[in-house]
């Protein structure tokens, strides 16, 4: 489990921007983190990836005080793909995936074994085993963002955390993206923690949602709990229907702004 403990943050010295804010994220799920331009999703995901670290208060992974461990040995646990990625001109698929491998030993015959595992294994995770040999200069959005999550995957992280990994994609990039973090986290177990703008998109991949405005928890739950008409018109301005299929699953149409 992550733990936020009492978290309070600011960009400039004047006004604390997250405020003894408190949330879990649980272990095993996946959690998405939903809100309106700038209300600090990014942040917060920069918090949990220690980016960014908080002006106080504490992040547990486990009973793990994230403050007090070096950057080389929380990269050991917890893994993040962010908004912008670059990769340098002229490397391959192999080479990026292997930069995934960079906190662990390559001395020992078996430390080298143990990273081409990792590295055969995240390359076929996100299904990109056959475009290995490419530049990513010249990948698609959809194969090079499937290629920073699997530098991500290398890292061999219980945590892996994913900053819009949809964004620029078509609808059916978009869902491939998805299909693989679903994966990840139903086939190894990996707690992902990502931000989405999709309402659907969210509902449909998450176990749980977490809803933020202004640097604000708003609501934590799961979509059915936490999504509702009202809760939508409040955070975004925008008014639309919530339809329920089966008294399980729920997807939002939008009517218009308010
Ligand atoms: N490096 C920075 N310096 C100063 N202010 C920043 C910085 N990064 C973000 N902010 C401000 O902090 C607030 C939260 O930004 P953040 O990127 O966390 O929001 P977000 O919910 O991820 O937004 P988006 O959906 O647009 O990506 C915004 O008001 C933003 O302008």
């Amino acid at each position: 489990m992550i733990k936020l403990e009492n978290i309070s943050f600011s960009y400039n010295k004047k006004k604390e921007f997250i405020q003894d804010l408190s949330l879990e994220f649980k272990s095993g799920e996946i959690t998405t983190i939903l809100g309106p331009n700038g209300s600090g999703k990014s942040t917060l995901l920069h918090m949990m990836s220690t980016y960014l670290k908080p002006k106080s208060g504490k992040i547990y992974l486990g009973d793990k005080d994230l403050g007090k461990l070096k950057q080389k040995e929380i990269a050991k646990y917890i893994s993040c793909v962010y908004q912008e990625n670059e990769a340098p001109d002229d490397i391959t698929v192999r080479d990026l995936v292997s930069f995934g491998r960079n906190i662990y030993s390559n001395v020992k015959k078996e430390d080298k074994e143990e990273n081409k595992r990792m590295i055969d294994f995240a390359l076929k995770a996100t299904g990109i085993e056959e475009i290995q040999d490419k530049k990513v200069v010249n990948l698609s959005g959809g194969q090079k963002q499937r290629a920073f999550i699997a530098m991500s995957l290398a890292q061999n992280t219980e945590v892996l955390l994913l900053d819009e990994p949809t964004t620029y994609l078509d609808i059916y990039h978009q869902i491939e993206i998805l299909e693989v973090v679903k994966s990840l986290n139903e086939k190894y177990n990996i707690t992902i923690v990502m931000v989405l703008h999709d309402l659907n998109q969210a509902i449909n991949y998450s176990h749980n949602i977490v809803i933020m405005k202004n640097g604000n928890l708003i609501k934590q739950g799961k979509a059915t709990e936490v999504l509702n008409e009202q809760t939508i018109k409040d955070v975004y301005n925008v008014s639309g229907y919530i339809h329920k299929k089966d008294n399980e699953e729920i997807y939002f149409i939008p009517k218009k702004i308010c």
